[in-house]
Protein backbone atom coordinates (compact mmCIF):
# COMPACT_ATOMS: atom_id res chain seq x y z
CA UNK A 1 0.00 0.00 0.00
CA UNK A 2 1.25 3.72 -0.42
CA UNK A 3 2.85 5.01 -3.74
CA UNK A 4 4.91 3.03 -5.95
CA UNK A 5 6.89 4.66 -8.95
CA UNK A 6 8.15 1.34 -10.90
CA UNK A 7 10.93 2.64 -12.99
CA UNK A 8 9.19 5.76 -14.14
CA UNK A 9 10.78 7.73 -16.91
CA UNK A 10 10.45 11.36 -18.37
CA UNK A 11 11.21 12.56 -21.99
CA UNK A 12 9.57 15.24 -22.83
CA UNK A 13 8.37 15.87 -26.14
CA UNK A 14 11.55 18.68 -26.58
CA UNK A 15 14.24 15.64 -26.43
CA UNK A 16 14.54 16.71 -22.61
CA UNK A 17 15.43 13.98 -20.33
CA UNK A 18 13.90 15.05 -17.24
CA UNK A 19 13.75 11.27 -15.15
CA UNK A 20 14.88 8.00 -16.06
CA UNK A 21 14.46 4.71 -14.67
CA UNK A 22 12.97 5.78 -11.19
CA UNK A 23 12.13 3.50 -8.81
CA UNK A 24 10.72 4.16 -5.04
CA UNK A 25 7.76 3.36 -2.51
CA UNK A 26 6.26 5.26 -0.40
CA UNK A 27 4.65 3.47 2.47
CA UNK A 28 1.04 4.74 3.83
CA UNK A 29 1.19 7.75 6.25
CA UNK A 30 4.85 8.20 5.24
CA UNK A 31 6.25 11.15 3.85
CA UNK A 32 9.06 11.33 0.94
CA UNK A 33 10.84 13.81 0.77
CA UNK A 34 12.12 14.48 -2.87
CA UNK A 35 15.30 17.00 -2.88
CA UNK A 36 17.63 18.08 -5.90
CA UNK A 37 19.29 20.67 -7.35
CA UNK A 38 16.85 22.65 -9.81
CA UNK A 39 16.05 20.71 -12.82
CA UNK A 40 16.56 17.56 -11.02
CA UNK A 41 13.11 15.99 -12.21
CA UNK A 42 11.53 16.63 -8.28
CA UNK A 43 8.19 18.00 -9.94
CA UNK A 44 8.32 15.94 -13.12
CA UNK A 45 8.57 13.11 -10.71
CA UNK A 46 6.03 14.07 -8.18
CA UNK A 47 3.12 15.12 -11.05
CA UNK A 48 3.14 11.24 -12.33
CA UNK A 49 0.81 10.80 -9.34
CA UNK A 50 -1.71 12.37 -9.95
CA UNK A 51 -1.33 12.28 -13.91
CA UNK A 52 -0.30 15.85 -14.03
CA UNK A 53 2.52 14.40 -15.93
CA UNK A 54 2.43 10.63 -17.75
CA UNK A 55 5.73 9.21 -18.03
CA UNK A 56 7.26 7.56 -20.86
CA UNK A 57 8.29 4.69 -19.52
CA UNK A 58 7.21 2.71 -16.08
CA UNK A 59 4.25 2.74 -13.78
CA UNK A 60 2.95 4.52 -10.95
CA UNK A 61 0.56 2.87 -8.78
CA UNK A 62 -0.93 3.99 -5.58
CA UNK A 63 -2.66 1.16 -3.87
CA UNK A 64 -1.74 -1.31 -5.93
CA UNK A 65 -3.35 0.10 -8.72
CA UNK A 66 -2.34 2.26 -11.69
CA UNK A 67 -3.34 5.39 -11.84
CA UNK A 68 -3.44 5.36 -16.12
CA UNK A 69 -6.33 3.22 -15.02
CA UNK A 70 -8.22 5.62 -12.58
CA UNK A 71 -9.92 8.65 -14.31
CA UNK A 72 -7.79 11.50 -14.55
CA UNK A 73 -10.37 14.23 -13.32
CA UNK A 74 -11.38 11.86 -10.25
CA UNK A 75 -7.66 10.81 -9.35
CA UNK A 76 -7.03 14.63 -9.30
CA UNK A 77 -9.71 15.51 -6.75
CA UNK A 78 -8.85 12.72 -4.63
CA UNK A 79 -4.96 14.00 -4.30
CA UNK A 80 -4.56 17.20 -2.32
CA UNK A 81 -1.83 19.29 -4.01
CA UNK A 82 -0.06 22.54 -2.49
CA UNK A 83 1.40 23.71 -5.55
CA UNK A 84 4.41 26.59 -5.17
CA UNK A 85 3.30 29.66 -4.01
CA UNK A 86 -0.27 28.69 -2.75
CA UNK A 87 -1.60 28.77 -6.24
CA UNK A 88 -5.28 29.97 -4.15
CA UNK A 89 -7.83 31.66 -6.55
CA UNK A 90 -7.09 35.62 -6.18
CA UNK A 91 -10.77 36.47 -7.18
CA UNK A 92 -12.86 33.70 -4.04
CA UNK A 93 -12.82 34.26 -0.44
CA UNK A 94 -10.38 32.31 1.56
CA UNK A 95 -13.67 30.38 2.53
CA UNK A 96 -14.27 29.51 -0.82
CA UNK A 97 -11.16 28.73 -2.25
CA UNK A 98 -11.13 26.02 0.74
CA UNK A 99 -14.11 24.82 -0.85
CA UNK A 100 -13.96 24.68 -3.85
CA UNK A 101 -13.19 20.93 -4.69
CA UNK A 102 -15.74 19.68 -2.32
CA UNK A 103 -18.65 21.83 -3.84
CA UNK A 104 -17.36 20.64 -7.30
CA UNK A 105 -17.44 16.99 -6.01
CA UNK A 106 -20.93 16.68 -4.65
CA UNK A 107 -21.05 18.46 -0.83
CA UNK A 108 -23.77 21.16 -1.04
CA UNK A 109 -22.21 24.55 -0.41
CA UNK A 110 -22.97 25.84 3.26
CA UNK A 111 -21.38 22.60 4.61
CA UNK A 112 -18.33 22.40 2.16
CA UNK A 113 -17.75 26.36 4.18
CA UNK A 114 -18.38 24.36 7.00
CA UNK A 115 -15.88 22.22 6.98
CA UNK A 116 -13.55 24.71 5.32
CA UNK A 117 -13.58 26.90 8.26
CA UNK A 118 -13.22 24.05 10.70
CA UNK A 119 -9.96 23.26 8.66
CA UNK A 120 -8.76 27.12 8.74
CA UNK A 121 -8.69 26.40 12.22
CA UNK A 122 -6.92 22.82 12.15
CA UNK A 123 -3.93 24.58 9.98
CA UNK A 124 -3.63 27.13 12.27
CA UNK A 125 -5.63 29.74 11.39
CA UNK A 126 -8.43 32.11 12.43
CA UNK A 127 -11.69 31.31 11.04
CA UNK A 128 -12.77 34.60 10.66
CA UNK A 129 -9.91 35.54 8.38
CA UNK A 130 -12.66 32.59 5.55
CA UNK A 131 -13.81 35.97 4.80
CA UNK A 132 -10.93 37.39 3.15
CA UNK A 133 -9.64 37.44 -0.29
CA UNK A 134 -6.05 35.53 -0.62
CA UNK A 135 -4.41 38.85 -1.52
CA UNK A 136 -5.32 40.20 2.10
CA UNK A 137 -3.54 37.75 3.74
CA UNK A 138 0.30 37.43 4.42
CA UNK A 139 2.47 34.80 2.63
CA UNK A 140 2.59 32.19 5.73
CA UNK A 141 -1.21 32.60 5.98
CA UNK A 142 -2.02 32.24 2.38
CA UNK A 143 0.32 28.92 2.40
CA UNK A 144 -2.14 27.76 5.51
CA UNK A 145 -4.94 27.84 3.70
CA UNK A 146 -3.11 26.19 0.48
CA UNK A 147 -2.54 23.75 2.83
CA UNK A 148 -6.55 23.61 3.63
CA UNK A 149 -7.41 23.47 0.51
CA UNK A 150 -5.12 20.33 -0.16
CA UNK A 151 -7.16 18.70 3.21
CA UNK A 152 -10.61 19.60 1.67
CA UNK A 153 -11.29 16.73 -0.59
CA UNK A 154 -10.02 14.47 2.58
CA UNK A 155 -7.16 13.12 0.67
CA UNK A 156 -4.99 10.06 1.77
CA UNK A 157 -2.26 11.24 -0.78
CA UNK A 158 -1.03 14.94 -0.30
CA UNK A 159 1.45 16.28 -2.68
CA UNK A 160 3.69 19.45 -1.74
CA UNK A 161 5.75 21.52 -4.47
CA UNK A 162 7.79 23.88 -2.80
CA UNK A 163 4.99 24.44 -0.23
CA UNK A 164 7.31 26.61 2.02
CA UNK A 165 9.54 28.25 -0.35
CA UNK A 166 8.07 31.78 -0.61
CA UNK A 167 7.99 32.07 3.04
CA UNK A 168 10.79 33.35 4.98
CA UNK A 169 13.17 31.51 7.48
CA UNK A 170 10.94 32.10 10.86
CA UNK A 171 7.70 31.58 9.04
CA UNK A 172 8.69 28.53 7.19
CA UNK A 173 10.00 27.04 10.26
CA UNK A 174 6.43 27.76 11.98
CA UNK A 175 4.46 25.84 8.61
CA UNK A 176 6.95 22.83 9.25
CA UNK A 177 6.09 22.04 12.66
CA UNK A 178 2.37 23.08 11.60
CA UNK A 179 2.69 20.09 8.75
CA UNK A 180 4.69 17.92 11.00
CA UNK A 181 2.03 18.15 13.41
CA UNK A 182 -0.98 17.56 11.30
CA UNK A 183 0.40 14.83 9.85
CA UNK A 184 1.42 12.99 13.36
CA UNK A 185 -2.94 13.55 13.34
CA UNK A 186 -3.66 12.74 10.02
CA UNK A 187 -1.49 10.35 8.97
CA UNK A 188 -1.18 11.38 4.68
CA UNK A 189 0.80 9.71 2.16
CA UNK A 190 2.72 12.62 1.75
CA UNK A 191 5.27 13.15 -1.46
CA UNK A 192 7.18 16.16 -0.74
CA UNK A 193 9.37 19.12 -3.69
CA UNK A 194 11.80 21.00 -1.79
CA UNK A 195 15.55 22.34 -2.75
CA UNK A 196 15.65 22.75 0.78
CA UNK A 197 17.95 19.48 2.37
CA UNK A 198 16.89 21.03 5.89
CA UNK A 199 13.50 20.97 4.97
CA UNK A 200 13.99 16.98 3.27
CA UNK A 201 15.64 16.21 6.61
CA UNK A 202 13.09 17.62 9.00
CA UNK A 203 9.87 16.37 7.27
CA UNK A 204 10.98 13.82 5.30
CA UNK A 205 10.68 9.88 6.81
CA UNK A 206 12.84 8.94 3.58
CA UNK A 207 14.91 11.19 1.53
CA UNK A 208 15.68 10.75 -2.28
CA UNK A 209 18.62 13.37 -2.99
CA UNK A 210 18.12 13.49 -6.84
CA UNK A 211 20.48 14.86 -9.37
CA UNK A 212 20.33 16.01 -12.88
CA UNK A 213 17.81 13.76 -15.46
CA UNK A 214 15.75 12.39 -12.01
CA UNK A 215 18.96 10.38 -11.55
CA UNK A 216 18.64 9.15 -7.38
CA UNK A 217 22.07 9.81 -5.94
CA UNK A 218 20.87 8.09 -2.38
CA UNK A 219 17.97 7.35 -0.89
CA UNK A 220 17.34 6.82 2.88
CA UNK A 221 16.12 8.08 5.87
CA UNK A 222 17.80 11.17 7.25
CA UNK A 223 19.92 9.85 9.73
CA UNK A 224 20.84 7.25 7.38
CA UNK A 225 22.02 9.45 4.46
CA UNK A 226 23.94 11.91 6.89
CA UNK A 227 25.46 8.68 8.79
CA UNK A 228 26.99 7.76 4.90
CA UNK A 229 26.30 9.95 2.33
CA UNK A 230 26.97 7.76 -0.77
CA UNK A 231 29.54 10.20 -2.75
CA UNK A 232 30.76 13.42 -2.49
CA UNK A 233 27.68 14.83 -4.66
CA UNK A 234 25.34 14.12 -1.33
CA UNK A 235 27.93 15.21 0.89
CA UNK A 236 28.29 18.56 -0.94
CA UNK A 237 24.30 18.54 -1.23
CA UNK A 238 23.78 18.17 2.53
CA UNK A 239 26.75 20.02 3.53
CA UNK A 240 29.82 18.51 3.69
CA UNK A 241 30.22 20.77 6.93
CA UNK A 242 27.13 19.27 8.74
CA UNK A 243 29.41 16.84 10.69
CA UNK A 244 31.29 20.00 12.09
CA UNK A 245 27.43 21.89 12.60
CA UNK A 246 27.55 19.79 15.73
CA UNK A 247 26.06 21.59 18.82
CA UNK A 248 27.83 22.77 21.92
CA UNK A 249 27.03 24.56 24.73
CA UNK A 250 29.13 27.25 25.83
CA UNK A 251 28.43 29.77 28.83
CA UNK A 252 27.60 33.08 28.27
CA UNK A 253 26.42 35.33 32.05
CA UNK A 254 26.08 31.96 34.07
CA UNK A 255 23.39 30.70 31.10
CA UNK A 256 24.51 27.82 28.81
CA UNK A 257 23.69 28.94 25.37
CA UNK A 258 23.97 26.29 22.46
CA UNK A 259 25.77 27.25 19.59
CA UNK A 260 26.38 25.72 16.43
CA UNK A 261 30.16 24.59 15.18
CA UNK A 262 30.56 27.92 13.63
CA UNK A 263 29.79 29.47 17.02
CA UNK A 264 26.65 31.09 16.05
CA UNK A 265 23.67 30.67 19.09
CA UNK A 266 20.69 28.69 17.77
CA UNK A 267 19.05 28.64 21.53
CA UNK A 268 19.60 28.83 25.13
CA UNK A 269 19.48 25.31 27.27
CA UNK A 270 16.29 24.90 30.37
N1 LIG B 1 6.90 20.72 -20.12
C1 LIG B 1 8.22 20.57 -20.26
N2 LIG B 1 8.78 20.51 -21.48
C2 LIG B 1 10.11 20.35 -21.63
N3 LIG B 1 10.97 20.22 -20.61
C3 LIG B 1 10.47 20.27 -19.37
C4 LIG B 1 9.07 20.45 -19.12
N4 LIG B 1 8.88 20.46 -17.78
C5 LIG B 1 10.08 20.30 -17.21
N5 LIG B 1 11.05 20.18 -18.17
C6 LIG B 1 12.48 19.97 -17.96
O1 LIG B 1 12.66 18.75 -17.27
C7 LIG B 1 13.71 18.87 -16.31
C8 LIG B 1 13.16 18.56 -14.92
O2 LIG B 1 12.23 19.56 -14.57
P1 LIG B 1 11.47 19.57 -13.18
O3 LIG B 1 10.58 20.75 -13.16
O4 LIG B 1 10.87 18.24 -12.94
O5 LIG B 1 12.68 19.75 -12.17
P2 LIG B 1 12.71 20.21 -10.66
O6 LIG B 1 13.74 19.37 -10.01
O7 LIG B 1 11.35 20.18 -10.08
O8 LIG B 1 13.23 21.69 -10.80
P3 LIG B 1 12.93 23.01 -9.94
O9 LIG B 1 13.55 22.79 -8.59
O10 LIG B 1 13.67 24.05 -10.72
O11 LIG B 1 11.45 23.19 -9.92
C9 LIG B 1 14.26 20.28 -16.48
O12 LIG B 1 15.38 20.21 -17.33
C10 LIG B 1 13.13 21.03 -17.11
O13 LIG B 1 13.60 22.10 -17.91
Amino acid sequence: MGIEFRDVGKTYPDGTVAVTGFSCTVPSHRTLALVGTSGSGKTTLMRMVNRMVEPTTGTVLIDDRDVRTLDKVELRRSIGYVPQAGGLLPHRRVVDNVATVPVLTGTPKRAARAAALELLELVGLDPALGRRYPAQLSGGQQQRVAVARALAAEPNVLLMDEPFGAVDPIVRRGLQDQLLQLQAELGKTIVLVTHDIDEAFRLGDDVVILRTGGIVAQTGTPKEIVAAPADDFVRDFIGSDRAERALRTVEVDGRNLVVDGDGRPVGVLG
